[in-house]
């Protein structure tokens, strides 16, 4: 059997020779002497490669922004696993924004049927990036691959397509927030704008052409005062950059769909809540505030009036977005080149029935069993609109879309989901 120190010096005749007696100590010592110059050669050489490594994704991405953060061989066969469907005619959708509230919900539900799934998402900071982490878990649970990556990564938008031949897109990575478009302008341009027409490029490119569906939103009527808000309606007087970056991307989809023959379907949203929600948005912000003592400020509009929105549930959501994909017909052209006409829609996706925000108040203090502090102020100018109200009758005609949960249920859901995930009283929560 070998020693240890035969182990250590394989014996080579004639190069040197090993006492076993006496200069055991020293060839011990000579031993160690010369495995920790091994040791430090190589750290060198890990370090080394290491910095090639960085330095080489650092040239590659040409742009120090987008660190790369995927890649690898083992990568790319979670991104197929993912992608693959399991029913037959089953669809293979790239998700953006797929650790976003909506996001993750369309995702879970797609999988759910059989589809293929890949998700893709930025987890920015907006709002608390461990909550975007837990959808992730929640995702991969169910083996559902998230890639955190932003859509303005041209190669990686460019490998993602290289490994899987998606046959739909559905685009719902945004910036969100009407009220916030004050504070940071450049992150709606560079998101709905820049990262939009980067997906629509590699869309146009890729072989085959994906269908697109994505998330518009309601915001796009603005100052439109003829209600319930049809898709007939004018969208040219946009009250938020948030709304006029949405209607500016209503004008790109359809520039993509005329030039290149993508298929695209956009959905105007109406302020959508629920389980898993945005912690940006009033109906979550408000239930943190109520739970912790604090006051909440309730906007109001001219003349007293109340603010009014079309509050629509999750779940009504999800079942409109797999509708959208189900019939987006197929784009038409192919590695860039237009072949044919592709349709090119947009639908609303409300709840049809508008409720004032006081009331939306008084069912959460019903269902938290705490009493508001409310503070009612004139609605500040910063992009809001006083009501939203869907017609959502072309969605019927075109899938069937049918809201089915009004804001007592929906919110009495989102609040069993709230106590579960953050308790009763936490401080930290965003
Ligand atoms: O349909 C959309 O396209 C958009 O819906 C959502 O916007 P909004 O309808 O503005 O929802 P949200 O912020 O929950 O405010 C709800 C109401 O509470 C009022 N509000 C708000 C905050 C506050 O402190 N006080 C208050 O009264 C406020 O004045 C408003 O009347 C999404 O955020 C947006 O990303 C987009 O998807």
């Amino acid at each position: 059997m070998p020693s240890l120190e035969d182990e250590l010096f394989p014996s080579t005749p004639g190069k040197f020779k090993i006492d076993r007696g006496h200069n055991i100590n020293r060839q011990f010592h000579r031993c160690f002497a010369s495995t920790s110059t091994m040791f430090i050669w190589a750290l060198f050489l890990i370090a080394l490669t290491a910095s090639y490594l960085s330095f080489q994704s650092f040239v590659d991405s040409g742009n120090w922004y987008f660190t790369a953060s995927w890649g690898g061989i083992q990568w790319e066969k979670q991104i197929r696993n993912s992608a693959k469907t399991n029913r037959p005619g089953g669809m293979s959708v790239l998700v953006t924004g797929a650790a976003g509230f909506i996001g993750s919900h369309v995702s879970l539900a797609l999988k759910k049927r059989g589809d293929g799934v890949v998700g893709l998402d930025n987890f920015n900071n907006y709002y608390d990036p461990s909550l975007k982490k837990a959808r992730q878990s929640l995702l991969h649970s169910q083996a559902i691959l998230v890639v955190e990556g932003d859509l303005n990564d041209v190669k990686l938008m460019a490998k993602l397509f290289d490994l899987v031949a998606f046959t739909h897109v559905m685009h719902l990575a945004a910036q969100a927030g009407v009220r916030y478009a004050m504070e940071n302008p450049s992150s709606y341009v560079h998101n709905n704008i820049a990262g939009l027409v980067t997906l629509l490029e590699t869309c146009k490119s890729a072989n085959p052409q994906p269908a697109i569906v994505w998330a518009s939103s309601s915001s796009v009527y603005g100052l439109n005062d003829k209600v319930p808000f049809s898709e007939l309606d004018r969208t040219d007087q946009p009250a938020s950059l948030y709304a006029a970056t949405k209607k500016a991307g209503e004008e790109i989809t359809h520039t993509y769909n005329h030039i290149y023959g993508l298929a695209i379907t956009g959905l105007r949203f109406f302020t959508v809540y629920g389980p898993w929600g945005r912690p940006d948005m009033a109906y979550f912000s408000f239930t943190r505030n109520i739970l912790q003592g604090k006051t909440i400020t309730i906007y109001r509009g001219k003349n007293k009036a109340d603010l009014a929105r079309d509050f629509t549930y999750i779940d009504d959501i999800v079942k409109g977005c797999l509708g959208s994909l189900d019939t987006s017909g197929r784009s038409t052209g192919s590695g860039g080149k237009k072949r044919g006409p592709a349709p090119y829609r947009n639908f609303n996706l409300g709840n049809t029935t508008p409720v004032k925000v006081p009331t939306l108040v008084n069912i959460l203090e019903k269902h938290l069993t705490v009493k508001a502090k409310r503070k009612i102020v004139e609605m500040p100018g910063n992009g809001d609109v006083p009501y939203t109200h869907a017609n959502i009758s072309l969605a019927r005609r075109e899938f069937g879309y049918k809201p089915t949960t009004d804001l007592q249920t929906g919110l009495k859901n989102f609040v069993r989901w709230y106590l579960s995930y953050y308790g009763y009283n936490r401080k930290d929560v965003w």
